[in-house]
Parts: C-alpha cells; sequence; structure tokens
C-alpha cells in the first residue's frame, strides 16, 4: 500500500492509514533518546534544563526548515513541544529512580554521543515534518494524528509515562 510521500524517513515504509505516521514515529523515537539523556545526567550536576542546548536545537531546525522551504516558526513551536515533552519523560525517569534506586541506571551513556543520536532524528522529524505540511493544515488532520498515534503507541508497546510524554510533543503539528 502507498502511504505518504516521505521517502527520506527511515521508518515511511510502515504500513499505515495515516499520512502522519512518520512525525509521530519520529517523535517516538526523539522521545526514547530521553530514557538515554537521563540515564547519563542521573548522578551527575547535568541539570535536566539545558536552555543553551535547547536555543541549538530550534536554532538549527528553523535554519534546516527554511533550507526545505518550511515555516521555521512553526517548525521552532513544534520542536519546543519536542523538547518539553523530552523533559516529562527525563522528570519522569528521575522521579522513577529516585523513589526506586534499584531501578536506576548503572551505566552512564556519553551525553555527547546521545545528543547527535538526537541531532540525526531531529533533522529526520524536521523534514517528515516538511514533507506533510500540505496534510498538517487540513480539517483531518486531527483525525489523522490521532489515527497515527494509537498505531505508534502499539507498535513501540509505550509504557504510561512516554505515551504522555508522546501527547505532550503533538498539539503544535496540526495547523489549526
Ligand atoms: O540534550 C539534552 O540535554 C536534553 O535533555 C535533550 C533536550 C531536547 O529535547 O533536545 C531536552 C531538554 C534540554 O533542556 C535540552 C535538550
Amino acid at each position: 500500500v502507498p502511504v505518504s510521500g516521505t521517502a527520506t524517513a527511515p521508518h515511511a515504509a510502515a504500513l499505515s492509514l495515516s499520512p502522519l505516521h512518520p512525525v509521530v514515529e519520529l517523535a517516538a523515537e526523539r522521545l526514547a533518546t530521553a530514557d538515554l539523556v537521563a540515564a547519563a545526567k542521573w548522578g551527575t550536576d547535568s541539570p535536566i534544563d539545558d536552555p543553551a542546548r535547547e536555543q541549538q536545537v530550534l536554532d538549527n531546525v528553523a535554519a534546516q526548515a527554511q533550507q526545505l522551504g518550511a515555516d521555521p516558526d512553526e517548525i521552532r513551536t513544534i520542536f519546543r513541544d519536542q523538547i518539553e515533552a523530552n523533559k516529562v519523560v527525563q522528570r519522569g525517569l528521575f522521579q522513577r529512580w529516585t523513589d526506586h534506586p534499584d531501578e536506576a541506571p548503572t551505566t552512564k551513556p556519553d551525553l555527547t554521543v546521545v545528543r547527535q543520536q538526537i541531532n540525526q532524528i531531529t533533522s529526520a522529524l524536521v523534514q517528515a515534518l516538511a514533507d506533510t505540511s500540505g496534510n498538517r493544515g487540513t480539517f483531518v488532520c486531527g483525525p489523522e494524528l490521532a489515527l497515527a498515534t494509537v498505531q505508534v503507541h502499539y507498535e513501540n508497546h509505550l509504557d504510561a509515562l512516554h505515551t504522555r510524554a508522546l501527547h505532550r510533543a503533538l498539539p503544535s503539528i496540526c495547523r489549526d
């Protein structure tokens, strides 16, 4: 079944009824990195909130949007939500690890390496957003977003925390 025109997104091949599936899938993949970020920061002086890094992410996505002919301000707004959602997961995990120290991570990923991974997903997500610009402005955007969210939820076996965060990531995807 031919789906949306997102040949550049690696996961666009997934069978889906929703053209927004790649967008929601990449948002979920970006949220999955929050587990690694949290593990990298746990027990260190690095705070969950890093405004300088956020600025860097937002400036990068705006520049990429411009190159793709997408609206930089719209992409910035969408990524403010991706970042807030990422922090929902990080805070949730810190709380869990504080309450249950036996569940805390025993290995510490390198934050620099994790951020390179985030950069790749971020870039693929900007591309998917540019590819679906038309879809995101129609009256069926909401239903298509809801359908893709249900599908990604089941495909990725999201737990309650990541489900809550995914919903935090999506309010700015549809234009109206
Ligand atoms: O890179 C980090 O330190 C992260 O926590 C990830 C991230 C993001 O989503 O890009 C989220 C929160 C921080 O304030 C900065 C960036």
